[in-house]
């Protein structure tokens, strides 16, 4: 991966007493937030948390009310110009009707990177290849998107940010519509994209899930209510602030702080 326009020793990610909404839904109240690079960052919440509100206000799709957010020391703008963020929406975001290839969909993770023609060249299409082989679709690459299934969906929507080789990965719901044994490996896909070096931050329901795939946690209620290392973060305390107070049997499902 080379990533010559980060700027050397800045935060990942920098939200600062962010307020945004939607016309009368005050969806994020004061977060503040810092994710450092090379870290997956697992984001917690109830439904209408501010969860998908959130990534929207890193990638600029929500302007803040107050408050500022900055991705590698660079407003929203600048970043994404700078190919430096890519964004995985819900899937109920995407108008999968589209008359695209899930070659295609992946191709424009390389449209920020053409040369002066604007055409793909050999780099372009070996990086496509590259990331369509890397989460398993290679074999399904022509297929229109909208003919694939819902899992399969968004590890085309991975593999578009892997094209773009971006250093900031926004992962909304990555694991929604998948089985268990596709999530196994994105899992171990996300792992290495971070050994790699990039950074992900990835809104997920799994709470089972988050000691193996995340490096810290953050709960997330409009404002963050608890951010830090798994272990520390989920505990039951923490999750009934988060989620309300658990029946005494799912209480003893929640994931145990690591030893
Ligand atoms: N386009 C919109 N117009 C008006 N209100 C919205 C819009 N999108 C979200 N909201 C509201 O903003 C708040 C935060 O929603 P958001 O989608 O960020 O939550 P979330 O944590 O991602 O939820 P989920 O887990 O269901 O995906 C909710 O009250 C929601 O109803």
């Amino acid at each position: 991966m080379s990533l010559p326009n980060i700027p050397v020793g800045a935060a990942a990610i920098t939200v600062t007493g962010l307020h945004a909404g939607y016309h009368d839904v005050v969806a994020l109240d004061g977060v503040d937030l810092t994710v450092l690079p090379r870290t997956i960052c697992g984001l917690i919440g109830v439904n209408g948390s501010g969860k998908s509100t959130l990534f929207k206000a890193l990638m600029g799709l929500v302007q803040p009310v107050r408050g500022a957010v900055r991705i590698f020391g660079l407003p929203s703008g600048q970043s994404r110009k700078l190919n430096l963020v890519t964004y995985v929406p819900q899937s109920e975001d995407v108008d999968w009707t589209f008359p695209v290839s899930v070659r295609d969909v992946v191709m424009m993770g390389r449209y920020g990177r053409l040369g002066p023609m604007r055409r793909p060249r050999r780099q372009d299409r070996d990086a496509v290849d590259h990331a369509l082989e890397r989460v398993g679709l290679a074999d399904l690459q022509h297929r229109q998107i909208g003919e694939l299934s819902g899992g399969q969906r968004k590890r085309a929507f991975v593999a578009r940010g892997i094209a773009q080789d971006a250093a900031l990965m926004l992962l909304d719901e990555p694991f929604a519509g998948v089985d268990k044994s596709s999530e196994a490996a994105l899992v171990a896909l996300f792992r290495e994209l971070r050994d790699e070096g990039r950074t992900i931050l990835i809104s997920t329901h799994d709470l089972a899930g988050i000691p193996q795939l995340c490096d810290e946690a953050v709960l997330l209620h409009r404002h963050v209510l608890a951010h830090g290392s798994p272990a520390t973060v989920l505990t039951a305390e923490n999750l009934a602030r988060t989620f309300g107070p658990l029946p005494a049997a799912a209480a003893a499902d929640t994931p145990k702080e690591a030893s």
